[in-house]
């Protein structure tokens, strides 16, 4: 698949600069507000954070709306894209509101012209539309793009430094999570947990699920395809479950990791989906990786292995693991990742038994996300002011 293609994720969405009628109807995932609440932000500079929904879903409380002036004359303007209908955390805003102004994307389109100029940073995530040059055309102070993720996949990383603009990312304050997530997939797609729940808060149940069987985890072989910090940080915990671990990356660990963990190197891939009764999907998108899983991929594995993805939903060719797991080629899906995000309703994957779907949640805890957000802005200090810039992303 080529760039565009691996592109076609964020194209589902509105670019980020784009105006008109289609992008304001395409927007209607975005929060709603009043009228009085439109009249309030319209004012320059006012800054318009709505709250997370995920806030509400964390059950710390509604989402609001807190309008704030923010005219401190000593710092920088931050441009930050909003995440999908979400906002960002009001903890994670303070963060960002100690070194930066704060302007929101839906507030900068309202006058592009006017607040542009002073914007020196952009703070992106991968749900986030890719910049387009429309709008970098209209941040002429801009020294950097800050990503909140690893992934920089959604980023034309090489049109954005020929601006003179640092890329930068958030790699390893993520691999925690993301490594618990892949275990929390495994383990609850393994082990049936969501059909489990939906038995057991079913009114209509009066018997124990002596019939709903799972497959081990302990003991079983696993196979990760790259071993980079995420991967690491998976095989470390697999080793607590006795699992023997394979592991297939470009580079060969060295001698003292795969001791540690009790590693096993495949150079060649098939041998490892061979083997693997689970096998885990953590490379970056690139594109040699863009549909690293494919039919024939898919065939190599055993017909009782899971396939986990916490990666970038484009290293799978989608449709091949439906038919996979509609024939029995593979037993079971569990990925956090797919494309586009969220999958349509209708998508084939959303009906099927044996597949297990988070909606790319792998960073979303409390403390990695406030850990990013210091990443990013400790990154875009850096390069607004000249210094080295820690994170740094070089055009491949
Ligand atoms: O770090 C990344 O790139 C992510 O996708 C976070 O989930």
């Amino acid at each position: 698949m080529n760039r565009e293609a691996a592109r076609g994720v964020s194209r589902s969405r509105p670019k980020m600069g784009e105006g008109g009628e289609e992008g304001r109807q395409q927007k209607s995932w975005r929060s709603v507000r009043t009228e009085k609440e439109e009249e309030q932000i319209t004012q320059a500079f006012v800054v318009t954070l709505s709250l997370s929904s995920r806030v509400e879903t964390a059950g710390l409380g509604k989402p609001q709306l807190e309008t704030q002036k923010m005219m401190d004359g000593d710092k920088p303007w931050v441009l930050i894209s909003e995440v999908g209908e979400n906002g960002y955390l009001e903890e994670v805003i303070d963060i960002i509101k100690q070194h930066f102004n704060i302007i929101c994307h839906r507030d900068f389109l309202k006058n592009p012209q006017l607040h542009g100029p002073k914007i020196q940073a952009l703070f992106v995530w991968h749900t986030c539309p890719d910049p387009e040059p429309s709008l970098l055309s209209l941040l002429p102070s801009l020294k950097v793009v800050a990503n909140g993720g690893v992934g920089v996949n959604h980023l034309d990383v090489s049109y954005i430094t020929s601006l003179g603009v640092k890329v930068t990312n958030t790699p390893s304050v993520v691999s925690d999570a993301t490594a618990d997530m892949a275990m929390a997939l495994l383990l609850a797609s393994a082990r049936r947990v969501v059909r489990g729940h939906q038995i057991a808060v079913d009114v209509q149940t009066t018997h124990l699920p002596l019939t709903l069987m799972g497959i081990d985890v302990t003991g079983s072989t696993l196979g990760i395809i790259g071993m980079g910090d995420v991967g690491y940080k998976i095989a470390q915990r697999c080793k607590g479950f006795d699992m023997k671990i394979l592991y297939h990356n470009r580079n060969r660990r060295s001698d003292e990791d795969e001791q540690a963990l009790g590693a096993t190197y495949c150079e060649n891939m098939d041998d490892l989906l061979k083997a693997s009764d689970f096998v885990i999907l953590g490379v970056t998108l690139t594109p040699e990786t863009t549909g690293l899983i494919s039919h024939r991929e898919l065939s190599l594995m055993k017909p009782t292995a899971t396939l986990v993805n916490v990666s970038r939903g484009l290293v799978v060719d989608q449709d091949a693991v439906v038919k996979a797991l509609q024939s029995g080629t593979i037993h079971a899906a569990a990925l956090d990742v797919t494309y586009p995000e969220l999958l349509p309703r209708d998508h084939p994957l959303l009906g099927l038994p044996n597949v297990l779907i988070s909606p790319h949640m792998g960073i979303n805890t409390y403390s990695t996300i406030r850990r990013m957000v210091q990443t990013m802005v400790q990154s875009a200090v850096a390069a607004i002011s000249g210094h080295p810039v820690p994170n740094e992303v070089k055009p491949r």
